[in-house]
């Protein structure tokens, strides 16, 4: 290990979310919750705690408005009762957290805590992580509108690593008019465990990373159930060998058969190839609520190729190494840059976890046969054939409000993809109105100017035959007149 990558990566230590972009909700005292737990003297286990109404609805007690006052359990975020950990240096996956007692299943065990900002501020943040060249990326979303960042400041929660078979997970709990976002324990862990969680990760293009959780259902890549990622990538195995496809030529729409098909290039005799093409972005998972935003992650352009080229990288696990360097929460550290660690690609496995089965390796490519499998017509060849000027101009109209609707409709896709990607399905979470009805009503818009185009072509063909034609019975330049639709 070299000497730089001892220290830990220069940050600010909070333990309360920051606000710059907005204020802080002030809660309104007709939205606070009061529960009906009375605290008994003779038994402490009567003041708030699991059975209070406001932790079953997740929602932290108001001080100065709960009943068991001083003596409330309900109140863990806002106290900061967090489990002990202990920070460690782990072997490829950088900084990690590892239990420093005993943790019980359920229990809260620290927040994640960084600066609270728009969406907009997060992707706009995550280009400039990337042009950095910053490997991790600490962004994770608090609702569909919001992220938090904890790249700069942020809790020890951000040296979370994750796994695809996790022993924490995040939850997202309402604390005094805001959300806040705690990791929690599911299952029983002892001490000297790492924590982990299941980052949902997102991947929206760039690098792909390795994943390095060790866990026997690892999924490969941070990222890999994610839709961009399987839509943009074919993975198989071969005995030992994983192998991951980029980028298969889609269909051309004039041909049934696709123009390349899978891997005529064999796996690479190089047994070393880095990958890290595009951006990359990350998603976290307790389920679908939480998740990284772009944030750098293999922004490290090491080894570009051709967009377009096929190329099957053999994959290698390593298995999550042993803690070299234990700092405690409390413990000032020397801080010093943190190097980049590059990810590399090996023919053979030597460690962590079998391949993935064949069957889950089939379902990644759906993505990508649902990409395939799509045919688009082309308007102008077809206003190309047909002989009437004024029928040409109105196809090559329609195709243009075609077109219009489509980008608008790609545009609005763009900013509500996370949400939908996530299935957010409650309140905080789901997408705002405003934007859901843009969406439907540009989607109504897309129907109608595909309906219209379509319609335009089949009057244009069926009904404008060509006066020559007409008379004649035949075609006066003998091109093709009538179109097969
Ligand atoms: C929130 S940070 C976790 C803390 C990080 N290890 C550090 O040293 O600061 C997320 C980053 O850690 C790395 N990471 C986390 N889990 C990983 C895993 N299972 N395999 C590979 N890298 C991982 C990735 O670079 C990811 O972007």
């Amino acid at each position: 290990m070299d000497q730089e990558s001892e220290f830990l990566p220069q940050y600010e230590h909070i333990q309360q979310n920051e606000f710059s972009y907005r204020k802080h909700k002030k809660q309104k005292e007709e939205d606070i919750a009061i529960c009906e737990c009375k605290f008994d003297q003779n038994d402490p286990e009567s003041a708030c705690s699991e059975r209070c109404l406001n932790w079953l609805t997740s929602t932290e007690c108001t001080p100065g408005y709960c009943p068991c006052d001083i003596h409330c359990k309900n109140q863990k975020f806002q106290k900061c009762e967090y489990a002990k950990t202990l920070l460690v240096k782990t072997e490829g996956r950088g900084w990690g957290l590892i239990a420093d007692e005993d943790i019980e299943a359920g229990q809260f065990i620290i927040e994640y805590c960084g600066e609270v900002i728009s969406w907009k501020e997060a992707r706009r943040r995550s280009h400039f992580y990337e042009s950095l060249g910053l490997k991790d990326a600490y962004i994770i979303s608090l609702n569909a509108v919001e992220s938090i960042d904890a790249t700069r400041k942020g809790s020890h929660a951000r040296f979370i690593n994750h796994s695809c078979q996790p022993n924490c997970e995040t939850r997202k709990w309402h604390v005094m008019g805001e959300i806040r976002v705690g990791i929690f324990a599911k299952q029983d862990i002892p001490i000297g465990t790492e924590l982990s969680y299941d980052y949902n990760f997102e991947w929206y293009g760039g690098a792909k990373v390795r994943c390095l959780c060790g866990a026997a259902s690892c999924s490969g890549f941070l990222g890999a159930k994610s839709r961009g990622f399987q839509e943009d990538t074919y993975l198989w195995e071969d005995d030992d060998d994983r192998y991951s496809v980029e980028k298969i030529p889609l269909y051309d729409s004039a041909e049934d058969e696709p123009l390349s098909k899978l891997p005529r290039t064999s796996s690479p005799t190089s047994e070393l190839r880095e990958i890290s093409e595009y951006p990359m972005s990350i998603n976290t998972d307790n389920g679908p609520e939480n998740y990284f935003r772009p944030a750098g992650v293999g922004d490290m352009a090491l080894d570009p190729e051709p967009v377009d080229q096929t190329v099957a990288y053999p994959v290698k696990y390593e298995a999550a190494g042993e803690s070299k360097n234990v700092y405690s929460q409390d413990t000032p550290q020397p801080f010093a840059p943190k190097s980049a660690v590059i990810s590399r690609i090996r023919k053979h496995q030597i460690g962590g976890p079998r391949s993935i089965p064949r069957k889950r390796l089939k379902n990644i490519s759906v993505g990508k046969s649902k990409q395939v499998a799509e045919k688009r017509m082309d308007a102008k060849r077809v206003a190309e054939l047909l002989s009437l000027k004024e029928a040409k101009q109105e196809v090559l109209i329609y195709e243009d409000l075609k077109n219009d609707a489509a980008s608008e409709l790609a545009n609005l896709y763009s900013e509500i993809r996370p949400a939908i990607e996530e299935h957010e399905r409650d309140s905080q979470d789901s997408v705002a109105t405003s934007v859901a009805e843009k969406w439907i009503e540009a989607s109504c818009m897309k129907l109608k100017a595909d309906f219209d185009l379509y319609s335009c072509i089949i009057k244009n063909v069926a009904y404008n035959i060509p006066k020559s034609q007409n008379q004649t019975g035949t075609d006066v330049d003998g091109d093709v007149k009538y179109l097969g639709i």
